[in-house]
Parts: structure tokens; C-alpha cells; sequence
């Protein structure tokens, strides 16, 4: 592995995790004087609007010091929710580090405006869905070529537990180079071994049953369903299922059951439909894993290796011939704007999941409001036609052609309330519901990652188990011991520290999902007290502040841990603030007990 590719992600993780670091703020923005009618966030010039979604708008920005141009994606949420599907998104994108995954170089906060922005990889050549619609549908040939790029983006994060929620056509974006960037983790969430998923997100078409249903789910299985509709889509030039008003899914029956055919003026191989049969499968226990589909004969003809091994390959061969690759974001939370190289243990490891502790599952349901009927006109022109069960041996011939192709109309709406409602009317809920109550049962779990931060990456620091007796006497497993001296400068340190403890302050953030909660402070500071103890932090706690001090490695760490209000919310924050000591272990430390929290 090269270090500085290591390092370069240990610098997000730590960027990740330290009090000021989750957005850049917008001094530099607010100081120096923007020509008159030039619009600006932080030091990029706004160009054109090159995309919109549910909740953004995407514009062009171009850097003023270095001219370079980026893709920015604005949002303003308003409720809580919004908020902190952008926050999983930027937690999330920080850290995947992937040539098919879309680079996250920076996130900035507007406080005056209430605008979050994401400073992303510009990628010019639109979407996979405008791609095909101008194709008319992908030959085999070029299908397999996008769709290996596909499955390798997607086994990176599912192999670093994150799952991507909304795959999607429109969420697939090309390169000047005819690459894949998979963008859009606005639904993505990490895997947690043990923890199932009920959240009702992505777009109808590309849902499974199990998320149609409402049922639980792990969340890699989702997005494998949502694989087979791409590939699908890819070689015929239709989507196996349409919707008729905008919200209901035409034929949701045969859906729900994964039934759908081919249309027989496409002539398409049997491997190819093998394949695509054994992604769009109802039960998800049945559905072929993400292994199964990189080994699958017709994602490889033609290649010497999987798609995963063969970009392994390819990073392992950039990072011999170029050792000189550096860092994509400073340790101050500066963007270089140049996507750090992937290390090998990037390519195929749990990292991920060990090592984000601000990333935690969602306590709120994932679905966006704002649902704009306007793409949808001419669903009603759509075709309904027989279908034959997707079975393991299908029976392509006696089909019809199924839909319309695929047209700019057919963008795909995201999962909405209104959706949902209308999707549980009529009689599919109750003959549904039967089947839903056994169906999980055999629901398998991920295996578990360690969750020692130490075992994240090479560079991590080892945290020595210290334990610190109710007396004031420390020590850890090995017999180490806290002086009295240190106990006490703890206690006594700082004074002017002391007036944040006394009342319960607003502060404005940044926060992420893993250091906001709705427990009240005086919980907090219960679970605060008997954690530190456990993790063997020495600490002395006056109203809403710790004062710790940690003497696990080889140098004192001190920091403090502040309880606070998040201004503008119901909601309360920890706050950290490293206040001597080596960063690595504070990083470390502060990740454990934002995970034992569980906030
Ligand atoms: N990095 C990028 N480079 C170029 N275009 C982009 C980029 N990111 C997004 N876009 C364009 O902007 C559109 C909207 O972006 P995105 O899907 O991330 O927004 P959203 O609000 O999360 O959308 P959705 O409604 O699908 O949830 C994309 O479909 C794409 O066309």
C-alpha cells in the first residue's frame, strides 16, 4: 500500500471527525469583495445550471485561483431530515475514493443563506440515461463495458459496507472518457451487521419488491434488483416495468412477483438474460450477491479478469508508476480538487466502516418530498402486455414487446409519499402482506467488520485499554498507571473553559448524524460519564463540559467534549476539541466514542 495514498485517506477520516472540519465555512467567500453580478460560493465563480434533482440544483463552478472547473450541487434543506440525508451524503462521498465512484472535494457551508454545497468532480459527458436515449439501446458490446464499471464502483462501497439506495439511470454519469461515475448517495447508508433497513427510498421502477413492500432489508441486496434494471435498460432500450400516472407502477403485481419479459424485437444473448434474470428476482435470499454478478460468464467474455480484479490491477500499476500521488484534501479540510489515488486495501477492504464513526444508520425515513409529476406526461401511452414468471428457466420467446423505449420522459421520479399511498391502495396490500410476514426469515447479515479503529488502516493508532477506578487510580491492562499529577492537571487545566460549561450553549454546528441527538443533555452527559470510563479517559465533567485527558499511546492527549444546542433545531450536539496531543489519537479516540455513544 502506499503511504501516501493511506495517508491521504486518513486525512479525511480525521477531517471527518474533527469539530470544524465537516464543511468549510465561507469566510474567504464573505471577505474578499465578488465582482459586481458575478455570483460566487467559497472560491468558485457559478457558472451554468448543468442538472437539477428533487432537492438541488447542479451548477458549474470554476475555481478563481486555478481556473479548474467542478460540478456543484446546491441545496438548502429546510427540515431536519434534509439535512442530514446531505450530511450522510458528504460523510458518505468523503470517504469513497473511487475512479467510477463520483469525488467529493469539498463541502461548504453558507451559514447566512442555510445552503449546503457540494464541491464534486465535474463529470461533462450527462447521464447514462441521455446516453441510451440517444442510442436508441447499447449493444452487448458496450453495455458490458459500462455495466462491469457499474459493478465495480458498486463493490467498493457494498465491500466497504455503503449502499448506494437510488441506482438509477440518471444517477449513472459518463465521462469525456466514457466512463462511469456513479453520483448521487443522497440514499446511500452504511450496512450494519445485525441492523436491517426499513427505510422507503430510491424511484419506483428501480425498486425491489421487499422496498415497494415496505419490508426490511440489509441494503446491497437493493441495490443488485436496481443493477438488473439498469442492465436491462441498457441493452433494450426499455425499462422492464413503467409508470402510468406518474406514481403508480404499471403491472405492480408482476413486479412485485419480479415477473417481466423481453421484448422480442430485441435480439439479445442467453447470457445476458441470465444474468439479468438473476438480478431481478423477488425474493432478495434468491437474488444473485454482487460476487456472483462480477463472476457472471457475460460480464467477463472478453476479459481477462473481473471487473474488480482488474481494477485492482489498474491502481496497483498507477501507483507504480507514479509515486509521487498526492493528497485530494489537506488536513485543514482544503481541497487539492484532485481526486486522491485509491490504495490497494481501498480497493477490496471493510475499511470503511470501521473507520467512519460519524456515519450511522438512519433513526429517520429517507424520502424526498418535493416530487415533480412534470417528466411523467405520456406514461399512459405505454404498452401492457403478457408476462411469464421470471423463473430460472424464462420463456423469452412467446413474448411481446413490453414498453415504449426509453425517452427523456421516462426520467424516473423518486419514491414519494404520494407514491407510497397510492401504491397501497387498491387490493395488492392485504394479498401482499401474507407473503411479507415470512419472507424474511431467512434474511441473512453481513459478516462483521472489527469495530477497532485500530484495524481500519495501517496507520491507525492502537488505543491501550486503560481503566480508571471510581478512587482516581488508573491503569490499564499492562499495568499502567495515571499519576495523581495527571489526574489533577485534568481537573484544574483550563479556567477559561469553564464558562462554556455553565449554561447549555447554541452552537451552529458543523454537526454530523453520528454527533446530534434528540437525547436530552443531562442523558448525554449519563452516557458520556459511563462511556469515558469504559474507554478508560480520565475526565472531569462540569454542567455541559468534559475535560479528558487520554494517556493510552506513547503522548497525552487532551481534549474536551462539549454538550450543546444545535442552533435552529430541536436537537442537541457533541462538540470536540482537541487541545494538545498526537491528532491521530485524538481522531481515534473521538471515533470510539461517537460509535459507543450511539447517538
Ligand atoms: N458531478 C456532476 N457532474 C455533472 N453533472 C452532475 C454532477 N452531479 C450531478 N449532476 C447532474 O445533476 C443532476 C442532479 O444531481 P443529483 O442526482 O445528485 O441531485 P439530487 O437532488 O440528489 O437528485 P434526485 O432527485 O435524483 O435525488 C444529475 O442527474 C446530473 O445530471
Amino acid at each position: 500500500m502506499s503511504a501516501i495514498a493511506c495517508s491521504s485517506y486518513l486525512d479525511i477520516q480525521l477531517d471527518s471527525i474533527q469539530e470544524d472540519n465537516i464543511y468549510s465555512q465561507t469566510p474567504s467567500f464573505r471577505s474578499s469583495a465578488p465582482r459586481k453580478g458575478v455570483k460566487r460560493i467559497g472560491n468558485y465563480i457559478l457558472g451554468k445550471t448543468i442538472g437539477s434533482g428533487t432537492s438541488s440544483k447542479v451548477k458549474i463552478g470554476t475555481n478563481i485561483t486555478t481556473g479548474k472547473k467542478v460540478a456543484i450541487k446546491i441545496t438548502r434543506p429546510k427540515r431536519v431530515k434534509e439535512r442530514k440525508e446531505i450530511e450522510r451524503e458528504i460523510s458518505i462521498l468523503k470517504l469513497l475514493k473511487h475512479d467510477n465512484i463520483i469525488q467529493l472535494y469539498d463541502a461548504i457551508y453558507e451559514d447566512d443563506t442555510g445552503r449546503i454545497c457540494l464541491i464534486l468532480e465535474l463529470v461533462s459527458g450527462g447521464e447514462l440515461f441521455d446516453y441510451i436515449v440517444a442510442r436508441g439501446r447499447l449493444s452487448e458490446k458496450e453495455g458490458r463495458k459500462f455495466f462491469r464499471q457499474i459493478v465495480c464502483g458498486l463493490m467498493y462501497c457494498h465491500n466497504n459496507m455503503v449502499c448506494h439506495r437510488d441506482l438509477k439511470l440518471e444517477n449513472l454519469l459518463v465521462d469525456d472518457d466514457g466512463n462511469i461515475k456513479i453520483s448521487d448517495f443522497g440514499y446511500s447508508n452504511i450496512v450494519k451487521p445485525g441492523n436491517l433497513m426499513s427505510t422507503f427510498c430510491g424511484s419506483p421502477v428501480y425498486a425491489p419488491p421487499e422496498i415497494l413492500l415496505e419490508k426490511k432489508y440489509i441494503g446491497t441486496e437493493v441495490d443488485v434488483w436496481s443493477l438488473g434494471i439498469i442492465l436491462y435498460a441498457m441493452v433494450t432500450g426499455q425499462l422492464p416495468w413503467s409508470l402510468t400516472d406518474g406514481v403508480q407502477v404499471e403491472g405492480l403485481d408482476k413486479l412485485l412477483r419480479g415477473e417481466f419479459k423481453y421484448p422480442n424485437n430485441v435480439i439479445l444473448s442467453n447470457d445476458v438474460k441470465d444474468l439479468i434474470n438473476r438480478m431481478i428476482v423477488a425474493n432478495p435470499n434468491e437474488r444473485a450477491k454482487l460476487s456472483e454478478v462480477k463472476s457472471h460468464p457475460w460480464i467477463n467474455k472478453g476479459y481477462d479478469l473481473d471487473p474488480e480484479e482488474e481494477y485492482t490491477r489498474k491502481v496497483l500499476e498507477r501507483n507504480d508508476s507514479d509515486s509521487s500521488i498526492s493528497s485530494g484534501i489537506s488536513k485543514n479540510g482544503e481541497s487539492s480538487e484532485m481526486p486522491t489515488e485509491t490504495s490497494k486495501s481501498m480497493v477490496n477492504s471493510s475499511v470503511l466502516y470501521n473507520s467512519s464513526p460519524n456515519i450511522q444508520a438512519p433513526k429517520t425515513i429517507c424520502m424526498k418530498n418535493n416530487f415533480s409529476t412534470s417528466c411523467l406526461e405520456d406514461k399512459k401511452a405505454l404498452n401492457s402486455t403478457p408476462t411469464s414468471p421470471n423463473t430460472s428457466s424464462p420463456q423469452y420467446s412467446s413474448y411481446t414487446p413490453p414498453l415504449s423505449p426509453l425517452s427523456s420522459s421516462q426520467r424516473s421520479p423518486p419514491t414519494t409519499p404520494t407514491f407510497k399511498t397510492s401504491l397501497f391502495h387498491g387490493l395488492f396490500k392485504k394479498k401482499l402482506n401474507k407473503e411479507e410476514t415470512s419472507s424474511f426469515a431467512g434474511t441473512s447479515t453481513p459478516t462483521s467488520p472489527s469495530t477497532n479503529p485500530s484495524s481500519s488502516s495501517g496507520q491507525s493508532p492502537v488505543m491501550e485499554p486503560i481503566s480508571v477506578s471510581s478512587s482516581g487510580t488508573t491503569s490499564n491492562n499492562r499495568g499502567r498507571r495515571f499519576s495523581l499529577e495527571d489526574i489533577v492537571k485534568v481537573i484544574t487545566r483550563s479556567g477559561k473553559s469553564k464558562s462554556k460549561s455553565d449554561k447549555l450553549r447554541s452552537i451552529k454546528g458543523p454537526f454530523t448524524s453520528g454527533t446530534t441527538t434528540t437525547l436530552h443533555p443531562t442523558e448525554v452527559i449519563k452516557r458520556l460519564d459511563g462511556m469515558l470510563n469504559s474507554l478508560s479517559v480520565a475526565f472531569t465533567n462540569t454542567g455541559y463540559l468534559f475535560e479528558c485527558k487520554y494517556l493510552g499511546g506513547s503522548e497525552i492527549i487532551n481534549f474536551e467534549i462539549e454538550i450543546c444546542r444545535v442552533s435552529g433545531m430541536e436537537m442537541y450536539g457533541i462538540k470536540f476539541r482537541r487541545l494538545g496531543g498526537d491528532v491521530w489519537v485524538y481522531s481515534a479516540i473521538c471515533k470510539q466514542i461517537i460509535e459507543s455513544l450511539q447517538l
